[in-house]
């Protein structure tokens, strides 16, 4: 995990945004690729370790909107299909923030058909995650609330940044949400599972 998590620094913050299946210089071509759907997730995939970086990037908190999500899952498959991939690092491209978890706005005053497929891209995203194959680290760099601290506990390895402004935790049921019968049976209480 410590080899892992060199390699995310090595792999670092020089990614350059907006690129699908951009190549990186001649020296480590076929070595490095990184992509995109449409630059709120970006992906850095290091052949040569077999390690993915992902980072969220959607500023200012990282909010799961449906376009997030499904960039998610869509990106999730790409790494799932590549032979190559063994590992993924999940965190945020900013400097506070892991992600501020469901956005809210999703679910207020849309119709029932807008709030089904969301919550619908919400559970494909936790399947992504949860049912991987790669061995998934979450780099939980700053506030995760919510989904963001379901999304890390969906993670095989949780590593949070060291600073004690940051929290993390389950806060839906003061928004009124209740985190889903799926999610808690397979997650929260697994011995139910076993
Ligand atoms: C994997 C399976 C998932 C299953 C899900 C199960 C249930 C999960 C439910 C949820 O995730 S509910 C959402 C829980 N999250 C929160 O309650 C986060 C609340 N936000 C914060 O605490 C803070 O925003 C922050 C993350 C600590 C960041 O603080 P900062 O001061 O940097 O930014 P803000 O000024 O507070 O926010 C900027 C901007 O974003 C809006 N916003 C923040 N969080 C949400 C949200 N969850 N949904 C919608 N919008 C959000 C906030 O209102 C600000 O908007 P503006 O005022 O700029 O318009």
């Amino acid at each position: 995990m410590a080899a892992l998590l060199k390699q995310s620094a090595r792999l670092g913050l020089s990614g350059r945004h907006g690129q699908v299946f951009c190549r990186l210089p001649w020296a480590l071509s076929f070595q490095r690729y990184m992509f995109n759907a449409n630059k709120k997730i970006l992906v850095e995939m290091d052949k040569s370790t077999g390690v993915a970086l992902m980072k969220m990037a959607n500023p200012p908190v990282n909010l799961l909107n449906l376009e997030t999500l499904t960039e998610f899952a869509i990106s999730m498959e790409k790494l799932e299909l590549d032979k190559d991939c063994k590992g993924l690092i999940l965190t945020s491209s900013l400097s506070k923030v892991f992600t501020a978890g469901l956005d809210i706005m999703e679910m207020c005053g849309k119709s029932p058909e807008h709030v089904t497929e969301f919550w619908r891209a919400v559970q494909e995203m936790w399947l992504k995650l949860y049912g991987s194959n790669l061995v998934t680290i979450a780099a939980i760099n700053g506030f995760s609330p919510g989904a963001g601290c379901l999304m890390a506990l969906a993670c095989d390895y949780r590593i949070m940044a060291d600073n004690v402004k940051y929290s993390i935790g389950l806060n839906e049921t003061q928004l009124g949400i209740v985190a889903p019968f799926w999610l808690v049976t397979r997650e929260l209480r697994p011995s139910l599972f076993s």
